[in-house]
């Protein structure tokens, strides 16, 4: 029997109506409006599409959104400056640096100084230490989107062997981390492979959910699946056929019991989750 698909796009509409709820009762309750900045420099095409599609997500729940573009030659310390600025700026939340950076730009630097209580993609070492010791303040957006899928979709997580293969900063070392804590989509045993892995197919047909990312298309071959396995591809990778996954779907679908697509899939709950962190990020300033 084909897998499951599992229809991201929905349960990321069905969340934003939920936090549209939150955001009215929010905003009665302290007469403020939940704020993100979203920060563009240069002009990868990619990179506008996303931007354009979070700040029309804000839209929809009521959080405002305020756009800042940089053209591509901007200075580390320009940047710095706006960053900054938007920082002790009390009436913005959440700061959204979008990556990846232009080249003469440190993103290590720029992504250090966005303040750890406005960090709502959670890549400040504070609040990545946060979370690997179970006390978030912010999940990173990818990793808790899937996490939220995983949950939502009944899926069990507890015990489960889970095999992540990826080890980016973004997706792959947070989610590993994230679902081997004590919880709700955590309790797994968790597996990290990368480059050096050993006999990767042996490992990936251990996995009771395969997690894929690590951006190469159709990467992840029928072969490389235990039969009734679930499967969360997260790669974004633009080839001549458009947007694909990292998982062979077609081949995958006939041998995982569910499965994520792409597009549709991780790619729309990566969005909810910037919402969700910047009203848990206005809640928090309201707090103080
Ligand atoms: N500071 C920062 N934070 C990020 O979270 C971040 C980033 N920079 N840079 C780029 C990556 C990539 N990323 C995606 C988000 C949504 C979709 C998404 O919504 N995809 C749709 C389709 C999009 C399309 O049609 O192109 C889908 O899969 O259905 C994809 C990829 C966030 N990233």
């Amino acid at each position: 029997m084909p897998a499951n698909i599992l229809d991201g796009k929905a349960l990321a509409k069905t969340i934003r109506e939920e936090l549209a709820v939150e955001v009215v009762e929010f905003i009665q309750q302290h007469e403020v409006v939940p704020s993100l900045a979203a920060v563009l420099v240069g002009e990868d095409p990619a990179s506008e599409v996303y931007v354009r599609m979070k700040r029309r997500d804000c839209e929809q729940v009521g959080i405002h959104s305020v756009m800042h573009r940089l053209p591509e030659t901007t200075t580390q310390d320009e940047l710095l400056k706006l960053i900054g600025e938007l920082n002790t700026n009390a009436s913005i939340h959440g700061i959204l640096v979008q990556l990846p950076l232009p080249g003469q730009i440190n993103e290590q630097a720029i992504l250090d100084a966005v303040s750890p209580d406005k960090d709502v993609d959670s890549f400040h070492p504070t609040n990545v230490g946060l979370m690997v010791q179970g006390r978030p303040r912010f999940l990173p957006c990818t990793p808790s989107g899937v996490q939220q899928l995983l949950i939502r979709e009944g899926i069990e997580t507890s015990g489960k062997n889970v095999v992540v293969v990826g080890r980016s900063e973004i997706v792959g070392k947070p989610l590993s981390v994230m679902m081997g804590l004590r919880g709700p989509g955590g309790d797994a045993t968790v597996t990290i492979c990368h480059s050096r892995t050993k006999d990767l197919p042996a490992v990936t047909r251990e996995a009771d959910i395969l997690i894929v990312a690590i951006g190469k298309a159709n990467f992840v071959t029928a072969d490389m699946v235990k039969p009734g396995a679930v499967v969360i591809d997260v790669g974004v990778n633009r080839t001549d056929d458009g947007l694909v996954g990292d998982v062979d779907f077609d081949a995958v679908k006939e041998i995982a019991s569910q499965l994520t697509p792409v597009p549709g899939g991780v790619g729309p709950l990566t969005r909810v989750m910037l919402l969700v962190n910047t009203l848990t990020a206005a809640r928090q300033a309201q707090a103080k």
